[in-house]
């Protein structure tokens, strides 16, 4: 009797993926994309530390679906990060993999033809060339970290992960996070609940074991050190933002308590703006005046933005796909991300210098 087929019963195919380091011999790091990576990296190290007194801001697109769109945003984007360089480290959103809440396009990688034919294989190698365009320009970039194999393909491009309000809990994205080599950004879960992002940073800051992939694509058990620069990102939810100065002292009372640095960034947009995108400049106004107002513990913010405001239905004829504009999140435009980012940075310069003419 031939044994009872018990295995991969639901698995249709297994097609070929080259490894990380076969993708990495194709879209290869060059000297500029790394000195960039690494200037980028540090600098949300020193801000953490509290030796940059700046604020970062990662700041772009709800996800990356065209990148010639993606490119020119990043250009327009270096011009502004180098024009509020003085109070602001511009990090620029490049969020590749999306968490669906049922349904919907998982993000560039999963499908760069955004067809269905799912060819993470073309979306990897994309994906990899995008961040690599990008840290030449001289940006750094920020990335939402959700398939624990990919970080092998393009992590060495990333200066800040963030891990969603849906993984934040799952112990493989914190065993994921105790190896990155960025800060990571835990977010509070979508119910509102801070808790599991504290007890993430807390389980990502030591060494771990598990199950992994090394550079040429095996199986690995792989041993990380731990990651120091894990903090909270405040999203909101269920049912109310938690950006205001009530809830960020609630956050910094928590972070207290588990012995944990006071470092917050806030995003807003998701909860905090009920997914509205004209919300966002509110919240940011609001978040800058406690800063202005002495607070020390916000050192980052989220801005979803992309060239055209609003988001769009993936048609079925992509070639009527509005240029410059979300097909996940509704996004601010780019003169209202110009006018955020203008406005936030005089306030910070007034804060900066009534505080040195106080010393
Ligand atoms: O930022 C992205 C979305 O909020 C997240 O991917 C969930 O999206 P969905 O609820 O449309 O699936
Ligand atoms: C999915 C995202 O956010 P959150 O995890 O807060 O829903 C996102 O920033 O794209």
């Amino acid at each position: 009797m031939p044994l009872a087929q018990t295995e991969n019963l639901n698995v249709a195919a297994f097609d070929h993926m080259p490894s990380p380091e076969e993708v990495k011999a194709r879209v290869p790091m060059t000297e500029r994309a790394a000195a960039s990576v690494v200037a980028g990296r540090k600098a949300i190290m020193e801000i953490l530390d509290r030796k940059d007194p700046r604020v970062f801001v990662v700041v772009g697109p709800c996800s990356i679906h065209d990148p010639v769109a993606g490119l020119d945003y990043a250009r327009r984007l270096k011009k502004l990060a180098d024009e509020v360089s003085d109070t602001m480290l511009l990090v620029m959103r490049v969020y590749f993999e999306k968490p669906r809440t049922s349904t919907g396009w998982k993000g560039f990688i999963n499908d760069p033809f955004m067809d269905d034919s799912f060819r993470i294989d073309v979306g990897m190698e994309r994906a990899r060339k995008f961040l690599l365009d990008v840290s030449e320009i001289g940006l750094p970039t920020g990335t939402e970290a959700l398939d624990p194999i990919a970080p092998q393909y393009y992590g060495d491009l990333i200066s800040w992960t963030a891990i969603g309000a849906r993984t934040s809990e799952s112990q493989t994205h914190r065993e994921m996070s105790s190896g990155l080599s960025t800060p990571v950004g835990f977010k509070n879960a979508t119910d509102g609940d801070l808790e599991v992002a504290i007890n993430a940073i807390i389980s990502a800051a030591h060494p771990h074991s598990f199950l992994g992939i090394n550079n040429q694509g095996q199986s690995a058990i792989t041993r990380t050190r731990g990651n120091p620069y894990g903090h909270v990102v405040l999203r909101g939810g269920g049912g109310r933002p938690n950006y205001d100065s009530v809830s960020i002292s609630l956050a910094e009372q928590a972070l207290a308590k588990a012995k944990l640095a006071r470092n917050i960034v806030v995003d807003c947009s998701h909860a905090n703006s009920w997914k509205k995108p004209e919300y966002q400049p509110l919240v940011m106004k609001d978040v800058i005046h406690q800063i202005r107002e002495g607070n020390q513990s916000v050192v980052g913010l989220m801005i979803e933005s992309n060239i055209v405001a609003g988001n769009q239905p993936i048609p079925a004829d992509l070639s009527q796909m509005k240029y410059g504009c979300s097909v996940t999140d509704a996004c601010v435009g780019w003169e209202t991300t110009e006018e955020m980012i203008r406005n936030a940075a005089a306030v910070l310069r007034e804060a900066k210098g009534s505080q040195e003419r106080a010393a």
